[in-house]
């Protein structure tokens, strides 16, 4: 039994939440007369029959006002958004809590001010406190508990102090970078923009030396720099997780831009690893501003696409993704183009559905190398499929049914969902938050 398997008395909550979903009054009466407590049920996915408060949010941080809104329910928005006094309220965004995804926790104060104080970066560089992270062809030296590579086992950032790895930052190929300065825990209200300069800071630097030999500076049990960041990265803590996200992503541009893309010079790291300048005094890219200097950040839409009846939703697997796998479509944003028209545009490509309505839910860093995936809901308005065979293998309509089997059961789901750090599985799950015909 797992811990997502319902009780008789959850079970008995979700049917009335999902006979209230399909407008079915006549189930709704009945399941009313015999248990009238139902009324104010949560259903897992934090959703009630709108009986007792239209402020409440489900699991995805929309209220019913939001729900009826982007389902395009004009008029019961209108009622839902009338406050009590009689005055239109602003629902998004005054109370909700914004979502938080794998590889976006900042647990670090970037203090990208100091950036250009090379006095204070170099004295921080040899403080004993100071936190350095290893990396080796762009994966970190992680520590893991045993020597075991299932998804579940939880690795560690390796960390290391000045004094050991002072050697190596002298090499010529090293590239530092700082990371920022740890937050603090209990801010005081008194606390000085000196107290915040002065608490541990963090650098992560990419060496290109003989990884076997790196292993041997570090006291921790079972090192490695994990081979497959799309699965061994997933494996940190969110805390971890979000500091790897900064620290992989520039390192991975300086490690592509050595050269300058305007004239072919060499380049050089600046302002704490954050910066690259072209080495030739006469190149354009030194006067104005330049997307080539700084690192780059490229954006990604990835969208669950909702069929018009509201109950199915449409996904995709790729030849790389393993067995039985099914995830959100995503693409690229193309120069000029909007994320609406991104999601049109991917969709219709990637599926040949075509799309209305879109919504932006939620983002993730993905520092593979440098995406922000940018996740939205989107509404269909045809349903026919035609896969490009390039890019997706197979694309099909699920139903809320397999894809709850599929997330919170065990018993053989019609496909597998992507992993829970994943923004991916995180739409899936809000869509399933959702009340499918409100
Ligand atoms: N976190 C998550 O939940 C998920 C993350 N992702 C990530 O999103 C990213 C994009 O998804 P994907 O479906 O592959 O994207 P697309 O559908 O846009 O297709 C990818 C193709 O676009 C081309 N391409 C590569 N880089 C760029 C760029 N910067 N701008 C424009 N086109 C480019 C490449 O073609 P060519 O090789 O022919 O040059 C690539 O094969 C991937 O990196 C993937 O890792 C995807 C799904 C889930
Ligand atoms: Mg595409
Ligand atoms: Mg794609
Ligand atoms: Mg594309
Ligand atoms: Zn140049």
């Amino acid at each position: 039994m797992t811990s997502y398997q319902l009780s008789a008395k959850d079970e008995m909550v979700e049917k009335f939440l999902d006979a209230a979903a399909r407008g079915d009054l006549s189930q709704v009466s009945t399941l009313l007369s015999h248990v009238p407590s139902l009324t104010n049920q949560t259903g897992y996915s934090g959703w009630t029959a709108l009986i007792c408060d239209k402020f409440i949010v489900n699991s995805s941080s929309q209220t019913a006002y939001d729900i009826a809104k982007f389902w395009g329910h004009k008029h019961i928005a209108d009622l839902l958004g009338q406050t009590d006094d009689g005055c239109q309220r602003v629902l998004l965004g005054s109370h909700i809590s914004p979502q938080e995804n794998y590889f976006s926790r900042e647990t670090l104060d970037r203090l990208s001010g100091k950036r250009t104080d090379e006095a204070w970066l170099e004295a921080k560089q040899r403080k004993p406190d100071t936190v350095y992270l290893m990396f080796s062809n762009l994966s970190p030296m992680v520590s893991t508990p045993q020597e075991d590579n299932s998804a579940a086992v939880e690795s560690k950032l390796c960390r290391f102090t000045y004094e050991t790895v002072k050697d190596l930052l002298q090499k010529p190929a090293t590239v530092l970078i700082f990371l920022g300065v740890e937050k603090r825990k209990n801010p005081s209200p008194y606390s000085s923009e000196e107290g915040i300069q002065e608490t541990p800071a963090w650098f992560a630097f990419s060496t290109d030396e003989d990884a076997a030999e790196l292993l041997k500076l570090c006291t921790e049990r079972n090192c490695s720099f994990p081979k497959m960041p799309n699965r061994d990265l997933l494996k940190l803590n969110e805390e971890e997780a979000g500091i790897v996200a900064q620290a992989r992503s520039v390192l991975a541009w300086h490690s592509r831009y050595s050269f300058c893309p305007t004239c072919g010079t060499s380049t050089k790291p600046e302002e704490g690893g954050h910066k690259r300048i072209c080495l030739n005094s006469e190149c354009r890219s030194l006067k104005g501003v330049h997307n080539t200097c700084y690192p780059r950040v490229d954006p990604v839409v990835i969208m669950l696409v909702i069929h018009p009846d509201g109950n199915q939703c449409l996904l995709g697997r790729k030849k790389i993704f393993p067995a039985r796998m099914f995830s959100c479509l995503a693409g690229f944003v193309e120069p000029g183009e909007t994320f609406e028209d991104a999601v049109r545009r991917e969709v219709e490509e990637e599926s040949g559905v075509q799309v209305g309505p879109v919504q932006y839910i939620s983002c993730q860093p993905w520092p593979m190398p440098s995406n922000l995936m940018i996740g939205c809901f989107a509404v269909a308005i045809s349903t026919d499929i035609r896969v490009d065979e390039n890019e997706i293998e197979e694309a099909r309509w699920f139903t809320r049914q397999q894809v709850i089997d599929s997330l919170f059961r065990e018993a053989s789901p019609a496909f597998i969902a992507p992993p829970r750090q994943t923004i991916a599985h995180q739409l899936i799950r809000h869509w399933i938050g959702m009340n499918a015909n409100l």
